[in-house]
């Protein structure tokens, strides 16, 4: 997904943000002139000073400069305030509209996209990677904008005031630029380090403190301290980089800043007694001069920005040429399903070459129990996914009631399946939010009717907040068993004509695991529900008359008599 290329297109950020952001343009416009304008008049202010000055110095009446000058003050502020307000306001709303763009792909892209992202690295390209365009098009691209206005402004007026100071002034800038350019460009790449260690630092750190429970089994909390502090040495090490360079940096910029005061000071007094230059006009000069430097310094980090922004611009493009899930929303719906079969099915992943499944035919049936046993790896869990449509096979033909999958539409096949497997799953949120994943057709009634089959009713009810119980982190709240029970009442409440179950019994006790296999023939009986039940322990599959025996990516499909 990293890819790095050499040189940046600003074209292709604001392809990305005009596309995907959808920017308020009219509102943008109109920051955009309130800017401007409250720019100009921050240069007029200045002006009005010089003015303001000289009248004083000849006692001249300055009422009147002092009314426009505060009547600019004022103007000023009305005008910058909303346009900042504005400017800023439209940049959230096209990173929200990106983010919100780029989280909608991202919920919608094949399994394969998962398997070969981790969930840090896709988070980041949605959160923190967003927050980087943010930031650049929030405050520095409308800060240059105008501050392109105020340069230029800026030192039209100083050539008026004074050319041939002007054209000293100039003379220095660029040792200016000589020093801040390579030094500036040493901070960003060292920001840029800085923000990749503190990531991967957070990433151990949250690592190390979600697995205390293996730390203190094992006693390595000496491993764990030295996880964090290698990175927190890291961030040491670039604290330090960092302020070696702004350590020369600034006292330099300063120097060079008084050598140009120097100058205009010594070269004004000149100017002063020639008659070239007023008190007010040498006074007005060095605002104009600031004016000038200022978004100078900040049009140069916002080039040295861009270099960061461009980094997240490829990876977030990268993922917006993701193809969805092609879930065949105009396909096949099939009522009930009666049968599914795997006609010479061969599989190999998309990421691998290696053949997983090899010729594998069998069929399950309405109303049967199956059991789906091999040894770990041989391709049970495979099998599942091939089921739910979440990969395709490479050769063979896969079929519900006899026709191919291909042809059948996903989100109503999947519906009618209820796939549980070994990993725990727990979002963030309440046992309701667990249980019905924000389905608001969900009624307590079925909430409380699937937590009896899996003997949880008592237990939940006996909480303050019952089935608004916050689960807590990976459901710290609860047993590793009782969660596994609550992923199976999630399946049950969709009430599937198949469940799909993958080791749902691993983390379970005795006890725990005959319950379980009492609702399961509960629901295989009474409610005419089909089990196929992958698994090692061949205890929970006793009186399971089909079985489906996986050897090395080949099956064997077998009737036992009970
Ligand atoms: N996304 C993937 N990409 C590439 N190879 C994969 C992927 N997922 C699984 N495999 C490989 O496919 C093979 C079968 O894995 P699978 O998970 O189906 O086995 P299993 O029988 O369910 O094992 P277990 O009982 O341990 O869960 C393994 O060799 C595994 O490494």
């Amino acid at each position: 997904m990293e890819n790095q290329r050499a040189h940046y297109k600003i074209k292709d950020l604001i392809q990305l943000i005009v596309r995907y952001g959808k920017p308020k343009l009219k509102l943008f416009t109109l920051g955009i002139i309130l800017a401007i304008v409250g720019t100009i008049c921050s240069l007029a202010i200045t002006n009005q000073i010089r003015l303001l000055i000289d009248a004083s110095v000849k006692s001249n009446g300055y009422s009147r400069t002092i009314i426009i000058l505060i009547c600019l003050f004022v103007f000023n502020l009305i005008l910058e305030v909303p346009a900042n307000f504005l400017l800023g306001y439209v940049a959230s709303d096209a990173v929200l509209n990106l983010r919100k763009q780029l989280w909608r792909l991202i919920t919608t892209l094949p399994r394969h996209f998962f398997k070969q992202n981790e969930s840090g690295v896709i988070a980041s390209r949605v959160l923190n990677d967003t927050q980087t365009i943010y930031s650049l098009i929030a405050s520095a691209l409308p800060q240059n904008l105008t501050g392109l206005i105020s340069l230029v402004g800026a030192f039209a007026m100083m050539l008026i005031l004074n050319w041939r100071l002007t054209l000293i002034v100039l003379g220095i800038v660029p040792l200016l630029a000589l020093v801040v350019v390579p030094l500036s460009q040493k901070l960003s790449v060292i920001s840029r380090l800085l923000q990749a260690a503190l990531a991967e630092t957070i990433n151990k750190v949250s690592q190390m403190s979600i697995n205390d429970n293996l730390i203190k089994s094992f006693n390595r909390e000496k491993f764990s301290q030295k996880m964090g502090y290698r990175g927190m040495q890291t961030l040491f090490g670039l604290n330090v980089r960092q302020l070696r360079v702004l350590s020369i940096l600034n006292p330099l910029v300063s120097v060079l800043l008084l050598l140009i005061v120097f100058v205009i000071i010594l070269y004004g007094r000149h100017s002063i007694n020639q008659g070239q230059l007023t008190g007010g006009g040498l006074t007005a000069y060095f605002i104009y001069m600031v004016q000038m430097i200022t978004p100078m310094t900040s049009l140069f980090s916002f080039f040295t920005s861009l270099k960061t922004v461009s980094g997240a611009t490829d990876r977030i493009q990268n993922i917006l040429t993701e193809k969805p899930e092609n879930k065949n929303l105009n396909g096949i719906v099939v009522a009930h399903i009666q049968r599914i079969d795997f006609e010479h099915v061969s599989f190999k992943y998309p990421n691998s070459e290696q053949l997983i499944l090899k010729d594998v035919s069998f069929t399950i049936r309405a109303g049967e129990k199956t059991a789906l046993i091999g040894e770990s790896g041989s391709g049970k869990s495979t099998i599942l996914s091939l089921m739910e449509g979440f990969y395709l096979p490479t050769s063979g033909q896969i079929r519900v009631n006899g026709i191919p999958i291909q042809q059948l539409n996903l989100v109503e096949l999947r519906g009618k399946l209820g796939y549980a497997s070994q990993d725990i799953r727990i979002i963030p949120g309440s046992i309701r939010d667990n249980l019905s994943l924000g389905d608001q057709k969900v009624t307590d009634l079925q909430l409380w009717h699937a937590l009896q089959v899996v003997k949880l009713d008592t237990l939940i009810r006996s909480l303050p907040r019952q089935l608004d119980t916050d689960l807590g982190e990976q459901g710290t709240l609860f047993s590793g068993g009782q969660i596994q029970r609550l992923s199976f009442a999630r399946v049950l409440i969709k009430f599937p004509d198949f469940l799909l179950l993958d080791e749902i019994t691993s983390s379970l006790d005795s006890n725990n695991v005959q319950e379980i296999m009492t609702a399961l023939n509960i629901l295989n009986q009474q409610y005419d529900i089909s089990v196929l039940n992958a698994t090692h322990n061949m205890h929970t599959i006793e009186g399971y008359p089909h079985v489906i025996q996986v050897i090395n990516g080949q099956v064997k499909q077998f009737f036992k008599r009970i």
